[in-house]
């Protein structure tokens, strides 16, 4: 392609070379250059790409893109730009024919809730009998073709080259989590949101945001760029996105959705059952096989962006009462006929653990058993508050590992601790298959085991190797290993 097309709508100084040359692929990158190619430098968090652009030339580069001064090779095409993480997304979306504009968008953000989300809109869209892309946390997917992922939220580069994809293969609409990482990475940049859905905003990540202002702001960049805006205005941060629209509202569309107060979707008759709910809105009975106060807000932001998108009663609610998510509040073990429950679920902030834990306590006969750690190079304000809430919900905690990363797995847990005032109902058990079977083995008639923080996870990520690790997996093999005594 052109590299002056590829150029089209971004701001740029040329300091050297022409624009009227071919380019092969776009890089951020320089270990993936090849012979004319286009390298875009990155400011990093470890390192500064700025020192890879002579490197990227030699390796065949022939155009870099750059915010500072770079040393290339001879008759290289340098641009200059203020940003070259926008930059990129920019030429990405350029590259692939701006493939957003040709999908309608649904981008969901919030701390907790986007994959729960995505997933029930991406069931009633399809079963609407739309072709539908999904990207997010556990996969992306092309109508049912999936394919593995690492991020939340591609990099803006790989994200321009899935919604080509997903316009190639004939879908018409893409439902996308948004990480708060995406946002203030610019990943997003340049995409056309059709609508978007605002959750809720509670502590994480404040490792990447220092700061809630920022990581409100990183979310409220959303908001800036959807056509339809959905908020759950339970949550301040949703109020206040309300606010910080003033001056955009003529040109917006601005849904509210609230359990407690006046908005435009509210709930009614609420019916929370052990492994389902009830819930009337606006005059119709919805019904839903996941459970928990928490995923009626989910379902009520669903509903409302189906509603604008005009599906029918009968579709949504057909798609909502068989949607399920992988790894949130999934029920295990089931095939063994135990008289106590397992659950595993992604609970893996202080606001997520609150609620499945008080979720599965309010149906819960006899005791909770909890085991649950926290991510290694992580938030680690996060750690001791939700100690504090493992051990003030659940007659048992078992704190373990999560996915310890380069972090020494006994000082997170030790971070743990240092919210627990009485340590009587709480057990630390480093590994985290001996906390599923130690949960296990306690586990009496009507108690429920909740296994929190990893959810569809299959792996775990050691200091120096990443293992095969599925909590659900682990379960069913320590109760086949049980039947088998
Ligand atoms: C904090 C964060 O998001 N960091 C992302 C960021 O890394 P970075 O900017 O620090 O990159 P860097 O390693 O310093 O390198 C700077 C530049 O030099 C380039 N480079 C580097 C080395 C080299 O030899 N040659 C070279 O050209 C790199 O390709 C990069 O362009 O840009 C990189 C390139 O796109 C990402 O891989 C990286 O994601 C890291 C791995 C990550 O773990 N991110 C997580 C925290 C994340 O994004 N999570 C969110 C939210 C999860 C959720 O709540 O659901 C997500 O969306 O998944
Ligand atoms: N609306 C909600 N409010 C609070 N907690 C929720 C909500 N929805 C889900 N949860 C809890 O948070 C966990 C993670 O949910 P989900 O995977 O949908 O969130 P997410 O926003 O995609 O998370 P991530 O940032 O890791 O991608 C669930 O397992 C559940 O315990
Ligand atoms: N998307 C989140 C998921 C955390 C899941 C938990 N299992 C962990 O590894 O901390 C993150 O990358 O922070
Ligand atoms: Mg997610």
């Amino acid at each position: 392609m052109l590299l002056k097309n590829l150029l089209e709508g971004l701001d740029y100084q040329l300091v050297s070379g022409d624009v009227n040359r071919e380019i092969g692929k776009i890089c951020y990158d320089n270990r993936k250059v090849s012979k004319d190619d286009l390298f875009v430098c990155v400011k990093g968090f470890s390192v500064d790409g700025h020192t890879f652009a002579e490197k990227a030339t030699e390796n065949g580069a022939t155009v870099v893109v750059c915010e500072d001064e770079v040393k290339v090779l001879e008759g290289v095409t340098v641009i200059k730009v203020d940003n070259t993480r926008r930059a990129l997304a920019k030429i990405a979306s350029n590259y692939y024919g701006n493939p957003s504009k040709k999908l309608k968008v649904i981008g969901i953000t919030g701390t907790n809730g986007k994959t729960t989300s995505s997933y029930i809109i991406r069931d009633v869209l399809t079963k609407a009998g739309n072709k539908v892309g999904l990207i997010g946390t556990i996969a992306n997917y092309i109508g049912d073709k999936k394919f593995k992922t690492e991020r939340t939220t591609p990099e803006s580069l790989e994200l321009q080259e899935l919604f080509k994809q997903m316009v190639d293969e004939g879908a018409n609409y893409c439902v996308m989590e948004v990480s708060s990482h995406a946002l203030a990475l610019d990943r997003v940049y340049d995409v056309e949101f059709d609508y978007a859905i605002f959750t809720n905003l509670t502590r994480d990540h404040l490792d990447m945001h220092k700061t809630f202002e920022e990581y409100y702001k990183a979310k409220f960049k959303l908001f800036k760029m959807a056509n339809n805006c959905i908020i759950n205005i339970d949550d301040d941060y949703g109020k206040r996105i309300i606010e910080d629209l003033e001056e955009d509202k003529k040109s917006k569309n601005i849904v509210t959705i609230s359990l407690k107060q006046d908005a435009d979707y509210t709930a009614e008759n609420i019916l929370l059952g052990a492994m389902k709910s009830e819930f009337d809105t606006k005059g119709k009975k919805y019904e839903m096989e996941i459970p928990g106060l928490y995923n009626v807000y989910n379902s009520l932001g669903c509903i409302a962006v189906c509603d604008l998108l005009k599906l029918s009663y009968e579709k949504i609610n057909a798609a909502l009462k068989e949607a399920t998510v992988p790894g949130r509040c999934q029920r295990v073990g089931k095939s063994h006929n135990l008289d106590f429950t397992i659950i595993v679920d992604y609970a893996h902030t202080p606001d997520g653990l609150e609620n499945i834990l008080s979720t599965v306590k309010q149906v819960t006969k006899g005791r909770v058993i909890a085991v649950f750690g926290c991510g290694g190079n992580r938030d680690t304000v996060k750690r001791p508050q939700m100690g504090e809430i493992a051990t003030r919900i659940a007659d048992i905690a078992i704190v373990t590992s999560d996915n310890p990363r380069k972090e020494e797995p006994a000082l997170i847990i030790e971070d743990i601790l240092k919210g627990i005032k009485d340590k009587d109902n709480c057990i630390t058990i480093e590994n985290r298959y001996d906390a599923i079977k130690k949960a296990i083995e306690l586990a009496k008639s009507e108690d429920s085991v909740v296994i929190a923080g990893k959810g569809h996870e299959d792996y775990q990520i050691l200091k120096d190797e990443t293992i095969h690790f599925d909590d659900r997996e682990v379960v069913e093999e320590i109760l086949q290993n049980r039947n088998e005594v």
